[in-house]
This record gives structure tokens, C-alpha cells and sequence, in this order.
């Protein structure tokens, strides 16, 4: 499979026409910056304790670009984690990413399984990295990003092996999105998703919420809704890992760096007062 241009279908509806603009237009170091480390491009946040060893000294000349590297394994070990909830994955199989960004998932689902993966994005400025990064590592045969809506997938019924969103669900509504992934799944297949989730037992969407809302245009869901969504869709939870403590270190940490985009305090204030939570889920579609 090659890629040199991209379809760019109309947004189903105005508001996913904003959110197209908004991917289109972003271009925010604290991503590019961690992503030229290796090349994997990740929009999703980091898990995991500091290396503060290799991190060394706030005072040395090189911190700066090793603080970048560690923010970026962090990420990278996020990603990774997902694609060990998938399970076993055959070579012939094709993977579904949901809300794909500029690939990085994708890429290292590939290296891990040598299977498809295909991506889809409301983003053509994504899209197009993401190929351009597939042509590069020479996998453009197997991994593929394309413009389209996440509700209504250009995938046969049943064609995926398993699917995820990996920080992409609060952007639709959960009923509609489980119903297009156990529609494209495979009897049998896994599903997966790591997300940010108000969490009920605090009672409503906290200010925090709101503003990490308002900053990047989406629509945190609750915890309930996701099972809720699950559970009518035929997705049954085979794992809930509330990774809100794991994700902790690396907002302190990115909290003290120059890349600082202004969200970090409503990310640690918000996952300390318990209304938010760094949620991932895997259920097997049945
Ligand atoms: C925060 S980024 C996550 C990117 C990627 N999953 C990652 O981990 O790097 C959110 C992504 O969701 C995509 N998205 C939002 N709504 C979508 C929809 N209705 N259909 C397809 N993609 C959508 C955006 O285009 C963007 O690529
Ligand atoms: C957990 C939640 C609620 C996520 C919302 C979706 C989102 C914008 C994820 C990170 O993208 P990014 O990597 O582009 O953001 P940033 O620029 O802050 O790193
Ligand atoms: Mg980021």
C-alpha cells in the first residue's frame, strides 16, 4: 500500500471541521520536540517513574534536551503499554488506530507485531506526517493514515484484529465510537483505550475539567459513561488500570520545563483532588 496524496472528505459536522482546523494548525514544541528525538510523534501524555539519574543535573548545559528525552520515553512507554493490552497480534492482522495524530502508535505497533495498521484522523496535516514518517521507515506497505471520521470507518465489518483510541475518545460521543469499533472488530478481537475521565464519585466535571476542556475543544466523558458505552456496544472491560498516579511524575516533570504549554496545573491539580482520572481500559469484543 502506498500513499502520495490524501482524501480530504468533508467533516461530518461543524464541530469536527474545528477540531480538523485545530490538529491542522498545531504545532506545539513540547510534541515536535519530544517526537525528533526518534521520530515516533505522539499526542498522549507519559507514564511512569523519572529516571532521575540519567536526568542529572537541573544546572548542566545538556539538561534541557535529556529532560525533552525522558518526557518522551515517558510517552513512548504510555504507547507501549496500550499495544500490550492488545494481546497476541499475527503478522496478517490489521490493527484500527482511532484518532491516529501523527502516527506514533501506529509506527511502534508495526515494529512490535509486523502486522497493518490503519489510522484514521480528522487532521490532513497529520495524516500526511504520519505517511511521510511510514515512507520513511520504509512501512508505508503496512501502516497507512487516512482522512475520516472515526464514527463511520472505511474498514470492513469484522476486518480488525483490534482497535484503540489512545487519547482520542473525548472527542465523540462514546455510543457512537463503540459502535463503530465492535462493528469493524472481529468476534473475539480486543479493544483498547487510554483516556482522561471526570470521575463520578466527585460528582460533576470539576474547574479543572472545564479548563482542560476549553484548552483543547473536546468533551471529557465520566468514567461511568465509558463502562456504560462498553457494556451496550459488546465491549466487555477485561482490564480497568487507573494509571493516575503512573501519569503524575511526568506532568511534575514537564511542569518544570521550558515547554510548558499552561495545562499542567489543571492536569496535577485535577488527578490530585481525585475529579480526574488517567484511565485504560481493555475489553474484549464479544
Ligand atoms: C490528542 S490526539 C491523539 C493522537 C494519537 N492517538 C496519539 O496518541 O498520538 C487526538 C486525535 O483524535 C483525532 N480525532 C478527533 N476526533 C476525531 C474523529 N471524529 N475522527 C477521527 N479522528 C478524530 C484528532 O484528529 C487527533 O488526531
Ligand atoms: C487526557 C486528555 C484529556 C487528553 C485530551 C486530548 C489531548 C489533547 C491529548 C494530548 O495531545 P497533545 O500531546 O497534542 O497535547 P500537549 O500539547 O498538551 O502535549
Ligand atoms: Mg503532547
Amino acid at each position: 500500500m502506498t500513499s502520495t496524496s490524501v482524501f480530504i472528505p468533508a467533516p461530518a459536522t461543524p464541530y469536527q471541521g474545528d477540531i480538523a482546523r485545530y490538529w491542522d494548525g498545531e504545532a506545539r514544541p513540547v510534541n515536535l520536540r519530544l517526537g525528533d528525538v526518534d521520530g515516533l510523534y505522539h499526542h498522549h501524555y507519559g507514564i511512569g517513574a523519572v529516571d532521575h539519574a540519567t536526568l542529572g543535573d537541573a544546572d548542566d548545559s545538556s539538561y534541557e534536551s535529556r529532560l525533552i528525552a525522558e518526557l518522551h520515553r515517558l510517552e513512548s512507554a504510555q504507547a507501549a503499554l496500550l499495544l500490550d493490552h492488545l494481546g497476541p497480534i499475527e503478522r496478517d492482522a490489521t490493527l484500527v488506530d482511532a484518532g491516529c495524530g501523527r502516527g506514533g502508535s501506529m509506527v511502534m505497533a508495526h515494529q512490535r507485531f509486523g502486522c497493518t495498521v490503519e489510522g484514521v484522523t480528522l487532521s490532513a496535516k497529520q495524516a500526511d506526517f504520519a505517511n511521510q514518517r511510514a515512507r520513511e521507515l520504509g512501512m508505508d506497505d503496512h501502516v497507512r493514515a487516512r482522512v475520516c471520521d472515526m464514527l463511520g470507518m472505511p474498514f470492513e465489518t469484522g476486518q480488525a484484529a483490534a482497535s484503540w483510541n489512545n487519547e482520542s475518545s473525548m472527542y465523540v460521543d462514546l455510543h457512537d465510537l463503540f459502535a463503530e469499533h465492535a462493528r469493524v472488530l472481529a468476534a473475539g478481537g480486543r479493544y483498547v483505550t487510554i483516556t482522561g475521565c471526570w470521575n463520578p464519585r466527585y460528582g460533576q466535571p470539576s474547574k479543572w475539567v472545564s479548563q482542560i476542556n476549553a484548552h483543547f475543544e473536546c468533551n471529557i466523558h465520566s468514567r461511568r459513561e465509558y463502562l456504560r458505552a462498553m457494556a451496550d456496544n459488546r465491549l466487555v472491560p477485561q482490564a480497568v488500570i487507573d494509571l493516575t498516579s503512573a501519569t503524575l511524575p511526568y506532568w511534575e516533570l514537564r511542569a518544570t520545563s521550558s515547554l510548558v504549554t499552561g495545562i499542567e496545573e489543571a492536569f496535577i491539580n485535577s488527578y490530585k483532588d481525585g475529579s480526574f482520572q488517567y484511565l485504560l481500559i481493555a475489553a474484549d469484543r464479544v
